[in-house]
Order: C-alpha cells, then sequence, then structure tokens
C-alpha cells in the first residue's frame, strides 16, 4: 500500500554551513510529487536525509506517521522506502538480472551469498525473485537484456536497471533522483509512461528529484520548490513555472526583472 510521508523542520548543518533550513512539507499515499530547486539547492541532501544516508541536525521525517530520523537505510528499507541515485552504482561486470536481483535482498530472507549456495528457506524466495525480475525486464522489452554483462549496456540501460531494482523490493514510497538525467528524448517519454504505472498499479507513493521540466510537467501532481535549502513554494508544476520567486531563484533577480 503506498505510504504517506511527513517532513516538518528539516534542518541540515555541515560544520558552519547551512544546506538545509527548516524544510516542511507532505507527500499524501498514491501522489506523485516532485522535488525541484537550481543546482546546489538541496534537493539530494533532502532525500539523503529521507533515506537514512544524511542524519538531519534537526526536525523530523515520518513515513506512515512513523519516526525515521536516525534508522539506517536498511530499517527505512523494511518500512517500504526505496530510492535510486544519481548516478547508478551498478556492479557492472554482473549481468543486468543479477543487478537488478539486488534489490530483493531487503525483503528476502538470506543474500545474495546464501541465494548462491541455496542455502535452506532461501532457495525457493530467491527463485521466485528471480523470476519476478525476470518477467519485468521482460515487461519492459528487455528480456534479451537479461544475461548480458551490465557494462554492455547504455546510460539509458542503466538508469533502467536502478529503477527496476528499486522496484523489486517492492517499495510503498519510492524516492527517484535524477532519472531523466542523460537520458534521450525517447527515453524520457519510456520513462514518464513507467512512473505513471509505478503509482499506478504498484499502488506506490513517488518523490522525484528532476531538472527535466517537461518530465516534471506531465508526470507530478504537485512540486516542491528548493532554494539554497529552503522552501520556496509548493503547487502544480504549472504554478511553479509562472511563481515570480521560481523564475528569479532559477536566473537571478536582474534577468527576471528584464524578463518582466
Ligand atoms: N556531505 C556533504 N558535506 C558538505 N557539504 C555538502 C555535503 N552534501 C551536500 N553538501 C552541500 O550541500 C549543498 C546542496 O547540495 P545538493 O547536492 O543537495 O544539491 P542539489 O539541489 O541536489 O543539487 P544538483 O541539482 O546540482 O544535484 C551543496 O552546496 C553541497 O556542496
Amino acid at each position: 500500500m503506498a505510504a504517506g510521508l511527513s517532513l516538518k523542520d528539516v534542518t541540515l548543518q555541515f560544520g558552519g554551513v547551512k544546506v538545509l533550513n527548516g524544510v516542511s512539507f507532505d507527500v499524501e499515499p498514491g501522489v506523485i510529487v516532485g522535488l525541484v530547486g537550481p543546482n546546489g539547492a538541496g534537493k539530494t541532501s533532502l532525500f539523503n536525509c529521507i533515506s537514512g544516508h544524511y542524519h538531519p541536525t534537526s526536525g523530523s521525517v515520518t513515513i506512515d506517521g512513523t519516526e525515521v530520523v536516525g534508522s539506517p537505510p536498511s530499517r527505512l528499507a523494511r518500512l517500504g522506502l526505496s530510492r535510486t541515485f544519481q548516478h547508478p552504482a551498478l556492479r557492472l561486470e554482473a549481468t543486468v538480472l543479477d543487478n537488478v536481483m539486488l534489490g530483493a535482498h531487503t525483503r528476502l530472507p538470506g543474500g545474495p551469498v546464501s541465494w548462491a549456495l541455496g542455502l535452506p528457506g532461501t532457495a525457493r524466495a530467491e527463485r521466485e525473485a528471480r523470476a519476478e525480475a525476470l518477467a519485468m525486464l521482460e515487461d519492459a522489452g528487455l528480456g534479451w537484456a537479461a544475461h548480458v554483462p551490465a557494462d554492455e549496456l547504455s546510460h539509458g540501460l542503466h538508469k533502467g536497471i536502478e529503477l527496476w531494482r528499486a522496484l523489486l523490493s517492492r517499495p510503498s514510497l519510492l524516492l527517484l533522483d535524477e532519472p531523466a538525467a542523460g537520458l534521450s528524448h525517447g527515453e524520457v517519454e519510456a520513462l514518464i509512461t513507467s512512473v505513471r504505472r509505478i503509482r499506478d498499479e504498484r499502488d506506490t507513493t513517488v518523490v522525484i528529484v528532476e531538472h527535466h521540466m517537461g518530465l516534471i510537467s506531465a508526470l507530478t501532481d504537485r512540486v516542491v520548490v528548493l532554494d539554497h535549502g529552503s522552501k520556496l513554494m509548493e503547487g502544480t508544476a504549472a504554478q511553479a513555472q509562472a511563481d515570480p520567486r521560481v523564475i528569479e531563484a532559477y536566473i537571478g533577480k536582474d534577468a527576471a526583472d528584464d524578463a518582466a
């Protein structure tokens, strides 16, 4: 079931530098929310605070009402959170299928070593997860790539592997960090279709960090705009694109005044 996410006054400081400054917003179950803002605004840092990779200096992050600040990523995975990274972290020498299978370890008994050894209690679960991963690849028209080493495939497929891997953990809350970066126009269109299906057919809440405004406009119910670590505004993608504060954050005050 799709999960709800709530952030209250999330602040993150490294030494004397405030990277996030009292960020609050809610994401209702089953919606797609975009997290946008200029380079260095704090989007990935905020994702890291939600996914347990960073520990906020203060503030609260709850998933379905459970406080998760201070929880390691492994506990968050068990609560239904899954994420992708800006730069796909793949085992390039391993096959596409084996890379996708790494997403199963949070929900299966054992892990890659016990699966490989066929230890009791793990072999059947591993076989079922492998069949599910293969079905996902076939559904995407990529059954042919399942047994190909990842390093023989394109950047677009590497981004796809990350997404399927995240899905194999059957998340109720999915964080996507710049999933469209470096994709062709056709690949972005396919990604938009995939994310809609993830929300609708897998009952998953989705939060997306993305600079590709076409994708953000096509996919999101709402966007949250960050600038210099603070929330600038929240609204639809169209409202954000028309908001003078957002235009100024992206192109600078002088240029915004000239454009007005
Ligand atoms: N571990 C860290 N130590 C120190 N500073 C950090 C750390 N992580 C992030 N920052 C700083 O936090 C600020 C926000 O970075 P972040 O990557 O979150 O921005 P972003 O909005 O995701 O940017 P982009 O769109 O370019 O990916 C930057 O100034 C960055 O240098």
